[in-house]
């Protein structure tokens, strides 16, 4: 008996993106299946951050179909789009955070936009999702720049969090975090990912977070994505431009660390 694949969560048909007249993707295909933990990795320029924010209904590419929760966006109306926006929650690379605003005020915009309930309740609400990311009540009466890169980092997450989304997009989330807090927050995305029933889409440089934290990865080269696999199959593929990027000193010094070599 054949056995029926599940429909994927996400999948980008023929995905064509200019800009001034520059191609950065061109008849790109993906597919992302529920439950994934899928990183986007390539080179500098390759569009990453630019597929993301597509899949994020941020920005849409000039040619083909993006099809979230087995609906095409390309065939819904306003209502319906923010629907499914809804369903996604995104963290931006800065966090991009008010300034101006509490963490705890953070968080609950999202909620006072869209959940008509008491404010007590949001408060709560709020609350408990910055708990959900590790951090302490007392950071709730902080303000972004009152508190360290990784509480910010955990603040974003919060506020993605925060409509109860089943798919998380994540922005280099680690980029500019020690080691030791790139580390916790990889372990706080495991959690959320396993307690929350979540799919996570990150795009990511962090050699340590693609061996620790993705069961899938997707190697964005020559406007398409060259290869979707697992690390472990990713890093044994043929194909230059991925050998170029895992060949660097760095990323062969994660690969040894992980086999129990010494880094190179
Ligand atoms: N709004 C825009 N207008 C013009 N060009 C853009 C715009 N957004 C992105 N680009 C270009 O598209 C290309 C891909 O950008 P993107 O930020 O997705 O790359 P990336 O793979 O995420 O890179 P990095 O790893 O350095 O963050 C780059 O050449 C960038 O300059």
């Amino acid at each position: 008996m054949t056995e029926l694949r599940p429909r994927p969560l996400v999948r980008l048909r023929n995905i064509t993106t200019r800009f001034a007249g520059q191609s950065v993707h061109e008849s790109l295909n993906l597919s992302v299946y529920k439950g994934e933990r899928l990183a986007l990795v390539g080179a500098s320029g390759c569009g990453k951050s630019v597929l993301l924010n597509e899949i994020a209904l941020l920005t849409q590419p000039q040619q083909g179909q993006i099809l979230l929760f087995g609906q095409n966006t390309a065939r819904m109306d306003g209502r319906g789009l923010l629907q499914l926006r809804h369903r996604m929650g995104m963290m931006f690379q800065q966090g991009a955070l008010f300034s101006s605003l509490t963490l705890l005020e953070n968080v609950m915009l999202p909620l006072r936009e869209y959940q008509p309930l008491p404010l007590p309740l949001l408060k709560e609400l709020a609350m408990l999702k910055l708990k959900l990311v590790g951090l302490p009540t007392s950071a709730a009466a902080r303000l972004p720049q009152e508190i360290s890169g990784g509480m910010l980092k955990r603040a974003a997450v919060a506020r993605a969090l925060a409509l109860d989304p089943s798919l998380l997009l994540l922005d280099e989330p680690t980029a500019g975090l020690d080691p030791a807090s790139a580390s916790a927050f990889d372990d706080m995305l495991l959690e959320l990912h396993a307690t929350m029933d979540l799919t996570l889409i990150l795009v990511t440089h962090d050699l340590d977070s693609l061996w620790r934290v993705t069961d899938q990865v997707a190697f964005l080269g020559q406007k398409q994505v060259l290869c979707k696999a697992p690390i472990e199959e990713l890093v044994m593929q043929d194909h230059p431009d991925i050998r170029h990027y895992f060949a660097n000193t760095r990323a062969a010094g994660a690969q040894g660390r992980r086999q129990g070599g010494l880094p190179v």
